[in-house]
């Protein structure tokens, strides 16, 4: 079994965005990247301040924002609207899931497309579907980005893809089944009959279910490339938290690549970010 490497790959990636970064300094560029946090949630609140440790690793200007959990939708919209006129920011992000009562969309939405480095706003999607220029969300970018660089074939692949979310499974979709990537995809759900006929018959299984231990080796053709992307934390009798993914240990037996959680797709959601501010810098020095 080959590991497909987030962790190294994602570093790899980081090491050439650091020298695009220089380049850009030459012409008097400095990428900026915002980050829009609402509330105290543990886990954005680790997945924000590793944004921010990247940025500073490749030489990313960088700004927090953030707001009490009981936060207003007007005081989230004004916050953006600030990062929406401010020039030293390229793009940004509102951390995601948000507290209870606060529309998404809603949020989404009042992001300038422009300066979306998520890929998740309205028209960010919009161009993905109908394959113009724009930021990618940044996870199914990532996991075709690892692919791509452990020359796991996508032309023809027949992709299995279990969670049907917006940051992950709905975008990576359309993302695989462009001409340049050219997989044919199944997008499996909560409503599936049958998912390990699906599964079965994959070169490819992308597990976004947030379902711990949901893809058993019975599951898995042998030699299919397997990539989990499920994050459930658990606290134990002894009270220590541990993360479990969506693939069980039992699957790495059988699988031909596996991108394992932690130190898969997780790093290369990061380094996507990074990239897509970056490319944002390039088009507009
Ligand atoms: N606005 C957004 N919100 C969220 C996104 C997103 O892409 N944009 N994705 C996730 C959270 N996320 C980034 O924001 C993220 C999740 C996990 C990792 C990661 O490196 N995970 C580690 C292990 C898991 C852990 O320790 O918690 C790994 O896989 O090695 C990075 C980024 C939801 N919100």
């Amino acid at each position: 079994m080959q590991l497909l490497d987030g962790k190294a790959t994602a570093a790899a990636i980081k090491d050439e965005l650091t020298i695009r970064v220089k380049a850009l300094a030459t012409k008097g560029v400095t990428p900026g990247l915002a980050t829009v946090l609402v509330g105290d949630d543990p886990a954005s609140k680790v997945y924000v301040a590793s944004k921010h440790r990247d940025c500073a690793a490749v030489g990313i200007h960088s700004v927090q924002k953030q707001l009490p959990a009981d936060a207003t939708f007007p005081q989230i919209a004004e916050v953006i609207d600030e990062l929406n006129a401010d020039d030293a920011i390229h793009g940004y992000i509102v951390q995601l899931p948000l507290p209870a009562g606060i529309s998404q969309q809603a949020v989404l939405e009042r992001i300038d497309p422009d300066k979306d480095a998520d890929g998740l706003h309205p028209v960010s999607l919009g161009r993905l579907v109908l394959g113009e220029q724009g930021a990618l969300p940044c996870t199914p970018r990532g996991i075709v980005e690892l692919l791509r660089r452990y020359d796991v074939p996508l032309n023809g692949a027949e992709v299995v893809v279990i969670g049907r979310g917006i940051t992950v499974g709905r975008p990576l979709g359309l993302l695989l089944t462009r001409r340049s990537e050219n997989a044919t995809v199944v997008l499996c759900h909560t409503g599936t009959r049958d998912l390990a006929e699906h599964t079965r018959r994959a070169d490819i299984i992308v597990v976004a279910a947030g379902k711990a231990g949901l893809l058993t080796p019975d599951m898995v053709r042998p030699g299919a490339a397997v990539l989990d992307v499920g994050v459930t934390r658990e606290v134990q009798a002894d009270g220590k938290a541990r993360i479990l993914g969506d693939v069980a240990p039992e699957v790495a037996a059988v699988a031909g690549h596996l991108a394992p959680m932690p130190g898969g797709v997780g790093p290369m959601t990061r380094a996507m970010l990074l990239t897509n501010v970056v490319e944002r810098a390039e088009q507009l020095a």
